[in-house]
């Protein structure tokens, strides 16, 4: 097993990573005699949610089991789980564990920030993406129809707990897809990383155990530097270290909502995003146009789409774009790279190569 922290102003959390760990009670020593309640998905609950009821001496009654997928991450679900606790009479010294993929981690997180103005969580991820990804940093949230994580609010769990064997039972599209976000580790902040995932590739699609625990460790070690130093995405006005790890994701959002949160997977989105801000950051002479078709070529490699869905034109991505978190006063702000391996937040950039890069993506 190997332990991370994420090291914030106040306080610091683990993250455990590795085989066996839903059955090691003692990882879960912190929530002993706290009353909790697990939320999971309905794929997720058969698997896993006896084993950790096991190890956390909770009864497998006080938990819920939502609709598996994307379309589930939203207010209504949000308001599904506040009156369960309600109706639990579930104190503020209580805790949700979230048990799941990002989804249910983002939803349940959200909800741990806001019932009684906010109550301790844990995450316990079990997608790859998840493991990768978003059970660490405290991005919580839900969907609006008109705009992918569109509310939420910044909750930082107390601990993670990142079962590796979980993995086995993932189906392989979900496996694809947290690739995608490892990825994007490499692409904006390790090029060595990157030179890694290209040779390892195979084994990483095989589920190589070694080669997986190395992908997480390094993917979560980077986020929690990156989160270490800009726990809120406030410095620089939002251009920080924080905002990198959005690289490809102004373009994924637009997919995923133009798709209304059905058919492409977010990791499925960061894929093509990652290609478009790839071929953008060649078109404006930031990195070699080599290196651009290297990262779509490996992104292809990984089974990942490199093309937006048929129908988003670029006058729809250019309008759905315009509602990310990160533009300032109507200004498009996207993460690109300068070389590849290095990232910036930038809105001052020509927009024609970003016209020309819409016209390259959306043509057939
Ligand atoms: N908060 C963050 O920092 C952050 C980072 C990246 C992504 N996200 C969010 O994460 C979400 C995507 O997460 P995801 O890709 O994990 O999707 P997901 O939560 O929908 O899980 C994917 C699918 O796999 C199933 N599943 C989960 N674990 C399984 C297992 N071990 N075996 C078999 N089936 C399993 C789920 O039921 C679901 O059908 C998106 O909403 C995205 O916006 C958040
Ligand atoms: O943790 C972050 O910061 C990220 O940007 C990680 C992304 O992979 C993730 O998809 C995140 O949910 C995107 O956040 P948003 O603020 O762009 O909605
Ligand atoms: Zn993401």
């Amino acid at each position: 097993m190997n332990t991370l922290h994420v090291e914030l102003a106040e306080r610091r959390y683990p993250i455990h990573i590795g085989p066996g760990l839903l059955s090691q009670p003692q990882l879960l020593e912190p929530l002993r005699g706290r009353p909790l309640f697990v939320i999971t998905d309905e794929h997720v609950k058969p698997l896993y949610l006896e084993r950790l009821c096991a190890s956390l001496g909770s009864d497998p009654a006080r938990a819920l089991a939502l609709a598996p997928g994307e379309t589930a991450k939203t207010l209504a679900n949000v308001n599904e789980v506040m009156g369960l606790l309600l109706r639990a009479r579930l104190p503020r010294d209580g805790v949700l564990v979230a048990l799941g993929g990002g989804v249910i981690g983002d939803l349940v997180g959200f909800c741990a920030a806001i019932y009684q103005r906010g109550i301790d969580f844990v995450q316990v991820p079990t997608t790859l993406l998840a493991q990768v990804d978003s059970s660490v940093g405290g991005k919580t949230g839900v969907n609006h129809e008109l705009g992918k994580n569109m509310i939420g609010a910044f909750h930082q769990p107390q601990l993670v707990l990142a079962d590796t064997d979980t993995l086995k039972t993932l189906p392989r599209r979900e496996l694809l897809a947290g690739l995608a976000e490892v990825i994007k580790y490499g692409m904006l902040g390790d090029l060595q990383f990157l030179n890694w995932i290209e040779e390892n590739l195979d084994a990483l699609l095989k589920l190589d155990g070694e080669a997986l625990s190395y992908a997480i460790r390094r993917s979560c070690e980077m986020k929690a530097a990156i989160v270490a130093q800009d726990e809120r995405e406030t410095v620089s006005g939002g251009a920080g270290p924080r905002a990198t790890l959005n690289l490809g994701h102004t373009f994924a959002h637009a997919i995923e909502t133009y798709t209304r949160y059905t058919e492409w997977l977010h990791g499925e989105a960061v894929a093509t995003g990652l290609c478009m801000a790839a071929d953008l950051s060649a078109r404006l002479g930031w990195m070699a146009q080599a290196d651009a078709q290297r990262c779509i070529a490996l992104i292809a490699r990984a089974g990942l789409p490199v093309k937006p869905p048929a129908g988003l034109d670029a006058a729809q991505f250019r309008n759905l774009m315009g509602l990310d978190k990160k533009n300032v006063s109507g200004r498009l702000r996207l993460v690109l790279m300068k070389p590849l391996g290095q990232s910036l937040v930038s809105s001052n950039f020509d927009q024609a190569a970003l016209d020309a890069c819409f016209t390259h993506f959306t043509s057939a």
